[in-house]
């Protein structure tokens, strides 16, 4: 397993910040008009509760998807939940999908083939997931994790002279 080289901490707030962003670019497409989000679970749900109150979408549907089992070692992916028929009529069309981030883009290309005509968008995105999705904020280089906050707590940190010290 390869670690990533560079770290992205991302702070409550920041994720707020950029979650209310993706809802001002979401509410410029489909003029803003929104059957239902469908959350892929568990990342996209902070982001799906943010963008659903900015945009009014009171349908929230998830799907239920596990692929990276520890940190940054993606493992098979797995469908733990299927997106209930009833919103897959019309190959999703007017139903925006919402996930945290895009890296491989694994999950999006399996739920992207679940809802062709569906909206994908996510938080952030890396170069090789790019592709796969329609809206998204901030993008990082391949080689960045992204640190949730929540994934994060608070630790202590080393005065930087200490490491300078001779
Ligand atoms: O583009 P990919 O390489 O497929 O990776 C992106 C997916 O990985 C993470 O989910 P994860 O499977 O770790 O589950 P989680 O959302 O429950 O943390 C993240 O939330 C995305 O859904
Ligand atoms: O960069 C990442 N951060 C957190 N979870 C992830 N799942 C895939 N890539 C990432
Ligand atoms: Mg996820």
């Amino acid at each position: 397993m390869s670690l990533p080289e560079k770290a992205f901490p991302v702070s409550w707030d920041q994720f707020h910040r950029d979650a209310r962003a993706l809802a001002w670019r979401l509410a410029g497409n489909n003029k803003g008009q929104w059957k239902a989000i469908v959350c892929i679970t568990r990342g996209g749900l902070v982001p799906a509760a943010i963008i659903s109150r900015e945009l009014g979408i009171r349908i929230i549907e998830s799907v239920c998807v596990a692929s990276y089992h520890d940190y940054a070692n993606q493992g098979q992916l797995q469908v733990l939940k299927e997106i209930t028929p009833a919103l897959l009529a019309d190959e999703g069309a007017g139903v925006l999908i919402i996930d945290d981030l895009t890296d491989t883009g694994k999950t999006a290309g399996i739920v992207r083939a679940m809802m062709p005509k569906a909206h994908f968008a996510t938080v952030y995105a890396k170069p090789k997931g790019r592709p796969l999705v329609d809206t998204f904020v901030t993008e990082v280089s391949q080689d960045t994790w992204i640190y949730f906050p929540w994934d994060m707590g608070f630790t202590y940190q080393k005065p930087i002279a200490d490491d300078h010290a001779g």
